[in-house]
């Protein structure tokens, strides 16, 4: 399991040092949430905080977008170079075009499907996607509690990433800790996304490893 802390929970006083901490700590991405304040009823960070993240990260970028307005927010993102860009299949009228838009940049497209999207909204996108991320929680607010019907999701993504993608990955965003991880692992996930379970915790490292089952 890969493990990819959400800095929604970092204390954004201290950035730059609980950037670098949770790297130091062994994660493997470092998730970043951008919500618009339309998509979803939060506004989190742009350009500015996201490059001060990047500077201090020695990990790669997971860019998590929740916006009306994908491309925009791709092309602002971009000169980052993160390892992945995700953009809500419910928020996008043409999602195969900003895939290979997204590729086209040199980043690695994926496609985050909330909680009441099924796993075969995207069955005919799967084979140009590098990852699909499942909501657990409605998108917009770090702490929430865990949405358990996701876990079937999972297993009929994983059906279908097996049949027609089998390189692409699946993670997991949104009220997950050491209670939920071996189901999750069990259903499919191979990347997941924690953000207060991590940043909640006394030792990063401790929490990081307790999610690698
Ligand atoms: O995308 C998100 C919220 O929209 C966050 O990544 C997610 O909520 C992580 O926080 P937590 O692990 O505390 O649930
Ligand atoms: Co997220």
């Amino acid at each position: 399991m890969l493990v990819a802390p959400s800095v929604l929970s970092a204390d954004f006083g201290n950035l730059a040092r609980d950037v670098r901490a949770i790297c130091d700590a062994g994660c493997d991405l470092v998730h970043v949430d951008v919500m618009d304040g339309h998509f979803v009823p939060n506004l989190t960070i742009g350009p500015v905080v996201v490059s001060a993240i990047a500077k201090a990260a020695t990990k790669p970028l997971d860019i998590h977008l929740m916006v009306q307005n994908n491309t925009f927010f791709v092309d602002l993102f971009a000169p980052l170079k993160p390892e992945y860009i995700s953009f809500h299949i419910e928020e996008e009228k043409n999602p195969h075009r900003l895939i290979q838009h997204i590729r086209s940049l040199g980043i690695k497209p994926a496609i985050v499907l909330n909680p009441h999207t099924p796993a075969e909204a995207i069955e005919y996108l799967l084979g140009d996607l590098d990852m699909v991320l499942v909501m657990s929680v409605n998108p917009g607010f770090g702490g929430q509690k865990f949405i358990p019907t996701v876990v079937e999701k999972i297993k009929r993504l994983k059906a279908l990433r097996d049949r027609i993608n089998p390189e692409c990955m699946i993670e997991i965003d949104g009220g997950v800790g050491s209670s939920n991880i071996a189901v999750l692992k069990e259903a499919g996930v191979d990347i997941c996304v924690a953000g207060s379970y991590v940043f909640g915790a006394d030792d990063y490292k401790t929490a990081i490893d307790s999610l690698r089952v």
